[in-house]
């Protein structure tokens, strides 16, 4: 399987790495800046030095650059012919029609990844021109298989995929940071602190997982009467936690639904 990869940064980088697991694949790649992306070559990762070379001779190009530089990508291959070549595009907030208005090309995946796949975990949501066949819908769904869980959504639901998905990990770092320095306010180590909540959100989730818990069932499981966990649940919600959240989270999505 020959596989492009333009634009490695965040993202691309997350692709070359799962991607490469896989020494059936053959991957051609590029970014502006090339001394950035030398460490990569291999026997099967080939570095371009132009765009147009990368669409050539792949099959599959997945373009990772930020939205506002897609043009730059697509001016170098709207004119090369779209036989046999698919483009995929992880860019936010960019739908199909756009992405068709700017590339010209009708052989178009849009997906939604997540930093998350590093450790191939992650979920990608996919949609796709529907005029694609289903052989090749099954390829681009069996390379993505490489990042974790592929889910086929509707476009409507791509901005609050992305929220949830992708701006997600920032999210739940940023709350795992409030827990550490909560941890050394009340006086532990930071990486005591850091050891403990870390576990603390790992086995939540997996007790919740393996014993098929509610969220309210293992709440009410931890709070004595009187005691010290309702107080601290108490205190969290005269201070809007939740809504905050929520607040920010819905902030994100309609900021997504404006790019
Ligand atoms: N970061 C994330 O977690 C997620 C990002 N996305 C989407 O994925 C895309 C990539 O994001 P991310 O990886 O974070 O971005 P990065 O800026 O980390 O990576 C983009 C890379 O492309 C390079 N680049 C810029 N212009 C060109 C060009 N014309 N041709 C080739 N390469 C170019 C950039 O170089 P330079 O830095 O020099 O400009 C950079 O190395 C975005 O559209 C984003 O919306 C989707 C889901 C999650
Ligand atoms: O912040 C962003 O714009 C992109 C989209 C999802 C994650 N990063």
């Amino acid at each position: 399987m020959k596989i492009g990869i333009i634009g490695i940064g965040n993202i691309g980088s997350m692709l070359v790495k799962r991607f490469s697991i896989n020494k059936e694949y053959e991957l051609y790649i590029y970014d502006v800046n090339k001394d950035r992306i030398k460490k990569y070559e291999d026997e099967n990762i080939h570095i371009e030095d132009e765009i147009s070379k990368v669409y050539e001779k792949a099959i599959f190009t997945f373009v990772s650059v930020k939205p506002n530089h897609l043009n730059d990508v697509f001016d170098k291959i709207k004119d090369l012919s779209e036989e046999n070549r698919y483009i995929i595009s992880t860019a936010a907030g960019k739908t199909l029609a756009d992405l068709y208005e700017l590339s010209g090309k009708k052989n178009i995946f849009r997906i939604m990844p997540t930093v998350i796949s590093n450790s191939g975990l992650g979920t990608t949501a996919i949609a796709y021109n529907p005029a694609i066949s289903e052989n090749i819908v099954s390829d681009v769904k069996s390379i993505l298989s490489n990042l974790g869980e592929v889910l086929e959504i509707e476009e409507k639901k791509f901005d609050a995929f992305t929220v949830l998905n992708s701006s997600g990990p920032a999210f739940v770092a940023y709350i795992i940071e409030s827990f550490l320095e909560s941890g050394i306010n009340i006086g532990l180590s930071h990486d005591d602190s850091l050891k403990i909540v870390a576990n603390t959100f790992m086995g939540t989730l997996e007790y919740l997982k393996n014993e098929e818990l509610k969220l309210s069932e293992l709440k009410y499981m931890v709070s004595s009467p009187g005691g010290v966990t309702i107080k601290g649940l108490y205190e969290m919600d005269k201070a809007a936690v939740k809504g905050s959240i929520m607040k920010a989270i819905e902030e994100a999505y309609l900021k997504n639904k404006k790019l």
